[in-house]
């Protein structure tokens, strides 16, 4: 059975046979686990959450850009110990190469620029909104599929491109009415942990571990903190030096722990004095226990957070210098962020923000009689032809039907195409029971 559905096994490998369902029966009719159906209601609020998402990037000029949701698994692949890649939703296909669901987009960002090459022209701002995968055992019930949007400014070293993308988000937020006092972002820069690391001798290959055990910090109790620390070697009075570092709550006091303004502080006083400028200081706070448990960050890092503390991360992103590099692209400067579909959702709830968006159509058109189906089909197109939206009645159905069908569709106007000889007198009281007070009534033709 598997040859003859598969056409064969090419190539000599041995194809596993496909399930086929030779036999009709129940199948499951749900989503598989952690996944989603968006039916009509749900993708208008999606539609409507990502419209916003895609007005706000070209707002700011960026490119729409997308990749494929499958990639090459090597691309995720980073030794520093990331939940990303303990998630990572990966498996060998046919043709026994090593593939996985995209985790995040930004390196499937990353890739895309280093094929390019020197056919695009630096800087690159580019936005995307893809579905991204994870593998959780579903005993913790969460999902395995989320949307997210991502903008990335690619060749700019200056502060001035996480200043941009933070307002970016900003301009998000006050478009969908979330304001700053339901939502602020924690601001750090990784370089104070470049600097610490300079300063108490600790090997640069550590970085990337050390920032994903830091991510865990209000997540796990201190003590295995700084057990997870020790095992990467740090010595005892390092780590505790570290996590003053990280419990720090203003530049000041970071200034005197680093004895003095190395490039983390003047880039985050160069962040808080842009911010100034693009309008949104009073969105963004200093907090140096933010790293985001990316492995790839190399420099200013942030992180939307509710006010209220009772949801997850709403979006983070950051500086990532190095990642071009690591997949053997040129050294090219890059920042970018991530922003996930369900949080905001929760959020919107919390703040009884979330839009009403029922169905909508202009016209509902219904012939009367079976025989001026064909007159309802022309004038339909007709209406179309003008760039009205229609719902066309397809069947002979009674008027009582096509009303209760114009009021569930929201149609703004019912077209009904029937015969004068009708008795305008029990035509008109039907037509009245209609809520609209808009209606057109075509005479067959
Ligand atoms: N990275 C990731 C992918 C999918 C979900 Br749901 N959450 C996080």
């Amino acid at each position: 059975a598997a040859s003859k559905v598969n056409g064969g096994s090419r190539s000599g490998s041995i194809v596993a046979p496909l399930v086929v369902n030779e036999e009709f029966q129940n199948i499951d009719v749900n989503p598989p686990k952690g996944t989603r159906d968006f039916p009509p209601e749900d993708m208008r609020l999606r539609n409507w959450l990502f419209n916003h998402f895609k007005e706000v990037s070209r707002l700011f000029g960026y490119e729409e850009v997308d990749f494929p949701v499958l990639e090459t698994e090597a691309l995720f692949i980073r030794k520093a110990g990331e939940e990303i890649r303990d998630q990572l939703y990966c498996f060998e296909d046919r043709g026994n190469r090593r593939v996985a669901l995209r985790p995040e987009l930004t390196p499937s960002l990353a890739r895309l620029v280093i094929q390019k090459g020197k056919s695009v022209s630096l800087p690159l701002k580019w936005f995307a909104v893809g579905q991204c995968w994870r593998y959780e055992r579903m005993t913790r019930g969460r999902r395995r599929e989320h949307y997210q949007w991502n903008m990335d400014i690619i060749g700019v070293p200056e502060v001035t491109a996480e200043a941009e993308l933070i307002s970016s988000i900003v301009t998000f937020f006050k478009r969908i009415g979330i304001t700053a006092s339901d939502v602020g972002f924690k601001v750090s820069s990784l370089k104070v942990l470049q600097e610490f690391f300079k300063k108490y001798g600790v090997p640069e290959d550590l970085f990337g571990r050390v920032c994903i055990i830091i991510d865990k910090i209000e997540k796990i109790p201190i003590d295995e903190i700084k057990k997870e620390l020790g095992f990467t070697g740090i010595s005892d009075d390092a780590i505790e030096q570290l996590l003053q570092v990280f419990s720090v709550k203003s530049l000041d006091d970071l200034e005197d722990i680093l004895g003095g303004v190395g490039e983390a502080i003047a880039d985050l006083k160069q962040l808080f004095s842009l911010a100034e400028k693009f309008g949104y200081s009073e969105w963004i706070q200093f907090d140096a226990s933010v790293v985001r448990g990316l492995a790839y960050y190399t420099g200013i890092v942030f992180e939307g957070f509710d006010r209220e503390g009772k949801l997850r991360a709403i979006c983070g992103g950051g500086r990532y210098d190095r990642l071009l590099s690591t997949y053997g692209g040129d050294d090219i400067p890059a920042c970018g962020f991530g922003f996930g579909d369900a949080v905001i959702v929760e959020l919107l709830k919390e703040k009884d923000l979330l839009p009403e968006l029922g169905q909508e159509v202009e016209n509902i058109v219904c012939a009367l009689d079976k025989d001026l189906q064909g007159a309802a089909t022309t004038i339909a197109t007709a209406l179309k032809d003008k760039g009205q939206t229609v719902d066309l009645v397809l069947e002979s159905k009674p008027l009582k039907w096509v009303f209760k069908r114009a009021a569930r569709v929201n149609a703004r106007r019912p077209v009904l195409v029937g015969k004068l000889v009708r008795s305008v007198s029990r035509f008109c009281l039907q037509v009245s029971n209609f809520k609209s007070n808009l209606m057109t009534w075509s005479s067959s033709i």
